[in-house]
């Protein structure tokens, strides 16, 4: 990766001010692009026309363009998994469908056919529970990607949501998590679907276990699992053999991943609670973004364009992470989602031919709603050394009509936070500021850096469409930095390890095994443990 990397280049751009680059007057505008719901402002990232063409072109010259086709054609781009990677084309219309898939495409429109009668009969009361109920409730069982996509989709869609029916995400695996969920419930009331794209994940599992046992011990008839438990999964096999109906069970191909999956039957529980038409906008904004994706030029091009100046922020200028503020609250959980589909996607420091890779990665995505960050993690933004680059994320229209007032101010501190983030406060200015002797001595401790980098993604509202570009938007801009970072960012072999040990220490302290390669430090960890439940 060739990036112009001479220190005293790198050196130069750090030392620039980023609003020394607004004396172009045209900058605000010409660095902006609008792409159907939403507005990218990337004005206040710390890179000159220049800078960005030579980036472009250097994209250009890495064959970007032949990545994308690869990935859209179905070539199997996953090679450590052999895998070709298709989420894109669940969101494309059937003759794309044939066009890639040939005869496997009958199967998948057969899925949204089934997944979409599913969701009618549910909604319409055509489907009940064994005793003859309407259901109120569903409940998912799913971790990672087989629950993230779903959890930020159904908080950001809330007002698209029936009344009817409250749809519940239950992933973790501890105990009290379970027992939060189960006790809002009634198990003749509560449809449950369990979303596990290998069937093997152990906190899925043993939680769709004790949730079987606690509708069984509710209902008294295995009824209840063949009438009001659904699967989604490529492991028929196992989700069979867990007492799933065998017609109850949603097909998800292995050239989806996992973070990858809302737009399949995943989507089932989301499209039980926006309903069907609104499930197709979401899918259909997603695709619109697809089309820009693959054919406007990189320097129109809003995935690559914000992949670029990841890179730039990350390889040029060194900075370790990236802060994802959505002011909005009902995209709260979007900063988690990100960590799965960024952190997992391109975690990596081994390039997709297996060659240890010498630049850095995916950075470090933390984030929380605004305006809470502001008073969390933005103090150390504003003022310690590390410069940490954000997107910020903001809906033009408010979510809910009422508390207009509430969004104005909401919006004011969005755009605030990125132009304080950018000018800072120097010692001068301080200095001019602190007018009477006795506060001097405040001067250095109000001095604050500025400079930091900063997207904002506009959102003209929050709808089906606006949130589904969105998701394809990070999901573009991940796989395009991963491609031009020279690694695989379809795998996730890193997280194997920490199963594997977790078995075995599950083993060791169901008394099933005393043979460990673990450290005194885990023994006694264990031990203490034991000894606590004794
Ligand atoms: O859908 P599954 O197979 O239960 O996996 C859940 C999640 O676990 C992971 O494999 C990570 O452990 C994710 O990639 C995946 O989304």
């Amino acid at each position: 990766m060739d990036l112009l990397n001479s220190p005293s280049f790198v050196q130069s751009v750090k030392l620039r001010r980023i609003i020394d680059l607004f004396h172009d007057e045209a900058r605000g505008q010409s660095f902006a692009l609008k792409m159907s719901q939403l507005f990218l402002d990337y004005s206040k990232q710390n890179i000159s026309p220049d800078e960005l063409s030579n980036l472009i072109t250097w994209a250009r010259d890495c064959r970007l363009n032949d990545s994308i086709d690869a990935m859209f054609s179905g070539e199997k781009i996953n090679n450590t998994e052999e895998r070709a990677v298709l989420h894109t084309l669940l969101r494309a219309p059937s003759e794309i469908k044939y066009a890639v898939l040939g005869e496997q495409a009958q199967e998948v429109l057969q899925t949204e056919v089934n997944m979409a009668s599913i969701v009618d009969d549910v909604r319409q009361g055509k489907l009940t529970s064994c005793t003859g109920q309407k259901f109120t409730d569903v409940l998912v069982i799913g971790i990672g990607g087989s629950y993230y996509g779903l959890k930020v989709a159904l908080s950001a869609l809330s007002q698209y949501q029936t009344q009817h029916l409250n749809v519940h995400v239950l992933s973790n695996v501890d105990g009290q998590a379970v027992a939060d969920k189960l006790s809002r419930l009634e198990a003749k009331s509560t449809l449950v679907i369990v979303i596990s794209k290998t069937f093997t994940t152990q906190e899925t599992l043993l939680n769709a276990h004790s949730v079987k046992q606690w509708m069984l011990d509710e209902l008294k008839t295995d009824d209840a699992i063949s009438r009001q438990w659904f699967a989604v999964s490529s492991n028929l096999t196992k989700a069979t053999q867990f007492g799933i109906n065998e017609n109850s069970i949603l097909p998800m191909w292995d050239w989806v991943g996992g973070r990858f999956s809302i737009w399949s039957a995943v989507g089932l529980p989301l499209a039980l609670a926006i309903g069907n038409q609104n499930f197709e906008k979401f899918k259909l904004g997603a695709y619109e973004m697809d089309n820009h994706f693959q054919q406007a030029d990189f320097s129109d091009n809003m995935p690559v364009l914000m992949a670029l100046l990841g890179i730039w922020n990350r390889n040029v200028l060194g900075y370790h992470s990236l802060a994802v503020l959505p002011y909005e609250h009902s995209l709260r959980a979007f900063p988690g989602y990100l960590q799965q589909i960024d952190m997992e996607s391109n975690g990596k420091s081994v390039s997709i031919d297996g060659e240890k890779l010498s630049w850095a990665t995916a950075p470090i995505i933390f984030g929380q709603e605004g305006t809470n960050g502001q008073h969390a993690f933005m103090q150390l933004m504003h003022q310690s050394e590390d410069i940490i680059p954000a997107d910020f994320i903001v809906s033009l229209k408010p979510s809910t009509k009422a508390y207009q007032e509430h969004h104005k101010v909401l919006v004011a501190n969005c755009f605030a936070q990125s132009e304080a983030l950018m000018q800072g406060v120097t010692l001068k200015q301080v200095e001019e500021e602190l007018k009477s002797e006795e506060t001097l001595s405040l001067t250095p401790h109000k001095v604050m850096k500025g400079n930091t980098p900063s997207n904002t993604l506009l959102l003209e509202s929050i709808t089906p469409e606006s949130i589904g570009a969105l998701f394809a938007l990070y999901e573009h801009k991940i796989f395009v930095q991963g491609t031009l970072w020279q690694l695989n960012p379809f795998d996730q072999w890193g997280v194997e390890l920490g199963k594997k040990l977790s078995s075995s220490v599950l083993d060791i302290i169901n008394g099933k095994s005393t043979q460990s390669h673990l450290s005194t430090s885990s023994i006694q960890l264990i031990n203490t443990f034991l000894d606590a439940n004794k």
